[in-house]
């Protein structure tokens, strides 16, 4: 079967309820977005496509640091956070942080909800070997920010959490301490999840586990960043990309057409569930 399955646009107006797409008067601007936005699809990558892509980005092609990208994607994670759960609803987010890049992401995002207003707290048990997961923890102490040990009463205490355990360097069926016990929980909290990327546990092709800790996990909302992966077919819940900086040339190489899809000024842009 080929892996390249499309997730189609069609029906986005209908399916964006906040916020129109479009404004109500009909230039010829408007209703050439109209049209496009109509017919638009955002393919899918496999794992191995999503590690070459990030690659590139970071080569001498790309020009990116990891810095930048980390950041464009926790604004990102942080943008979908404030839509999908406004402070209104509960200030308290605990954003759960696994060891590689995903985790970065999560402490990125923590920092800008910080700034949002909202009250982050960290549960980050192995920090990644590159030295900016420790920049990145002290910008979060230098705001107070709480790192907790304590996962479990952390979930009982938080309105929203953000799940950056893994990303699309997940492998494997068996999920190493400590964070089978933390999905387990994380699945059973009554808090709803925002993932990043990824819905932790999930096989990045295949989606969600038939066993162990993360079968039947079906967080409520999912930021994609760059491009969706494969797994989003299982998703039931919100969906929306982020990672608003893939340059043309790396979208055609990767069959990606992100032309026209994110507004103004925004980090992100909401999918429909895939069919
Ligand atoms: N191109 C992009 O769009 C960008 C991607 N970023 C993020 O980077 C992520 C990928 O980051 P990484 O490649 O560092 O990896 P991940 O953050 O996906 O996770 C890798 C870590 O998980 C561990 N791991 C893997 N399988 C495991 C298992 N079965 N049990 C226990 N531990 C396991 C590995 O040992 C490694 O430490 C993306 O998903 C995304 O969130 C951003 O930071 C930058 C921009
Ligand atoms: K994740």
């Amino acid at each position: 079967m080929q892996r390249t399955a499309a997730i189609r646009l069609s029906g986005i107006l209908n399916t964006v309820s906040k916020r129109p797409l479009v404004s109500n008067i009909p230039t010829t601007a408007t209703l050439f977005h109209k049209k496009r936005m109509s017919s638009f699809s955002v393919k899918t990558l496999g794992a191995q496509e999503a590690i070459e892509l990030d690659k590139e980005l970071m080569g001498p092609e790309g020009g990116y640091s990891l810095d930048q990208l980390m950041e464009l994607a926790g604004l990102s994670v942080a943008n979908t956070v404030y839509k999908v759960h406004p402070l209104s609803n509960g200030e308290r987010i605990l954003v759960l942080c696994g060891p590689g890049n995903n985790g970065g992401d999560g402490l990125v995002a923590a920092r800008h909800l910080w700034h949002y207003g909202y009250k982050p707290t960290i549960y980050f048990p192995k920090k990644g070997k590159n030295e900016i997961f420790e920049r990145l923890s002290t910008q979060l102490r230098g705001l107070g920010v709480p790192f907790t040990e304590d996962y479990e009463a952390a979930l009982k205490e938080t309105d929203h959490i953000v799940d950056a355990i893994f990303g699309f360097s997940f492998t494997g069926t068996t999920i190493r301490a400590p964070f089978d016990a933390v999905i387990t929980a994380m699945k059973s909290s009554k808090a709803p999840t925002t993932s990043v990327d990824v819905p932790s546990s999930w096989d990045v092709e295949n989606g969600p586990p038939s066993e162990g800790p993360g079968k039947d996990f079906q967080p409520e909302n999912l930021i994609s960043l760059t491009a969706p992966k494969h797994l989003t077919r299982h998703f039931k819940g919100r969906h929306f990309l982020g990672g608003r900086f893939c340059p043309p040339y790396l979208q055609e190489k990767y069959g990606l057409d992100l032309k026209g899809l994110y507004q103004g000024v925004d980090q992100i842009a909401e999918l429909p569930a895939a069919e």
